[in-house]
């Protein structure tokens, strides 16, 4: 960084339409002895030699052509350029929001506030009377626009979300200096399974490097908040014994993503064995609803569908059924809030541990696996469209061919009951899809 902001200045202060720019006299004068006087003409080309070069730097770093190059440069500069200008206004703004309307309500720091989860628990939160503040670092990995229009939302309801990524040590100091979190919601990440074989480092970044600097940010804290942060069904990876327990293995997994937040529970146990974090880990299970995520296999049906677009269903080697533990994202929002609800205050300070905490792990899916035939049937009859469909084998991407959760102990210890089932909750995600872009796919960049 120290070396790379000089050349940064230098070019900001090049004209974007060199044709427009009017150099002064001194600069018209040096150029004018560089460009006649004979001895100096190698340095000329030298320097010319250096402008090109920087100009084709300056090009490659803003190329929007490879989105996936552009979305781990994105997050790569988020964790390296310094926090924006953090004044009194901004910190005024940023404890009004995360102030709770009671005594008794928490102060809640929700990470990937902007995202699909993020933004559910949020409003969640902020209804029934906590203190909210978000943070998401808006990245590329699907249409901006919709994380935006999410943050339109939030902030209709009081609840400010800060643009800043979790790997921003700076940042995170000044906000738990601003604020004295009970909680932590942490639900950003690198979401989406089959992404991971395009741009390995973002999981790494943000599942791995980030969750660990955000621990490091609530260990230091006085007082340390209660972290509840999202895992993955995916953990359970290639396992065959089902319904997917708590207590099964977890350590085949068949997705790097899979494989991060299989990581993540590690880290997890790490800082609550040292540092006395009080840590909740909720593993969901494919999670769907309107203000969804458009990588998602309901959402892109839903898009292509109406496009009139193939879509692709899996089948295992066997010509088995693909089976999913769809949930609902009203149904996770409750297991989210019963986990805060439930969670032990941590038992550190300011790095030092002084007695055990709790350390959790739940599964919150819906019990009813179902096949992504009958998901593409139900969709096809909401949306009143035949889908043009071809079966093909799943591809060796980091699917796995089914999903089913066990949820007992959710429901003992927290309370968690689902209450919608797939037909219910694709009809709200239809309803909602179709106000936001219409029956007619407009844009959406996904
Ligand atoms: O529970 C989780 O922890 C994960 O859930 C979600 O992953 P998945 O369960 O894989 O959901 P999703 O991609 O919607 O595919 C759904 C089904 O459609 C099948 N599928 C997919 C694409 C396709 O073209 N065809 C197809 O049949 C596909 O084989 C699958 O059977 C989250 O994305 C992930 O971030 C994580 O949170």
């Amino acid at each position: 960084m120290t070396q790379l902001k000089p050349i940064l200045t230098h070019l900001d202060s090049i004209p974007s339409t060199p044709g427009k720019f009017k150099p002064d006299k001194s600069s018209t004068y040096n150029l004018y002895r560089l460009r006649f006087h004979p001895t100096l003409f190698p340095r000329f080309t030298l320097w010319s030699f250096f402008f090109i070069f920087f100009i084709v730097l300056l090009i490659f770093f803003s190329s929007p052509t490879n989105p996936t190059a552009g979305n781990s440069r994105r997050s790569l500069k988020n964790s390296l350029s310094p926090s924006p200008a953090l004044g009194p206004n901004w910190e005024h703004r940023v404890r009004a929001s995360a102030r709770p309307r009671s005594k008794t309500g928490f102060t809640v720091l929700v990470t990937g506030a902007a995202g699909f989860v993020g933004t559910h628990v949020s409003l969640g939160l902020k209804r029934r009377g906590d203190g909210v503040l978000g943070l998401d670092n808006f990245n590329q990995y699907y249409d901006i626009g919709l994380k935006k229009a999410r943050q339109g939302l939030l902030e209709r309801s009081g609840i400010m979300v800060v643009e800043g990524d979790i790997n921003d040590v700076v940042l995170l100091r000044k906000l738990f200096d601003a604020v004295a979190f009970t909680h932590v919601m942490h639900m950003a990440a690198q979401a989406g399974v089959r992404y991971a074989m395009q741009n390995s480092g973002s999981y790494v970044h943000s599942n791995i490097a980030g969750f660990v600097s955000l621990l490091e940010a609530c260990k230091m804290a006085n007082p340390q908040p209660s972290i509840v942060w999202a895992s993955s069904s995916s953990v359970y990876g290639l396992n065959s014994k089902v319904p997917f327990s708590e207590n099964d293995r977890t350590d085949q997994p068949a997705s790097l993503y899979a494989a991060t937040k299989k990581a993540g529970e590690e880290i997890a146990h790490t800082y609550n064995h040292i540092y006395g974090l009080s840590i909740t880990g909720l593993r969901f299970f494919t999670v769907y609803g309107p203000w969804g995520r458009p990588d998602m296999a309901y959402f892109f049906f839903t898009k292509d569908i109406l496009r009139g677009k193939e879509i692709k269903i899996f089948e295992t080697s066997d010509h088995g059924s693909v089976a999913r533990d769809f949930t609902y994202v009203d149904d996770v929002v409750k297991g989210c809030l019963a986990a805060l609800d439930t969670a032990k205050k941590s038992t550190g300070s300011g790095g030092k541990k002084k007695g055990a905490a709790q350390l959790r792990i739940y599964n919150l899916g819906n019990t009813k696996p179902m096949p992504v035939g009958r998901l593409v049937s139900i969709l096809e009859k909401l949306l009143k469209v035949k889908a043009k469909k071809k079966v093909i084998q799943m591809p060796r991407n980091g699917d796995v061919p089914f999903t089913h959760a066990n949820i007992t102990l959710a429901h003992t210890e927290l309370g968690y009951k689902p209450t919608t089932d797939l037909e219910m909750g694709l009809k709200k995600f239809v309803k909602w899809y179709v106000s936001y872009y219409g029956s007619k796919k407009k844009k959406s960049s996904w």
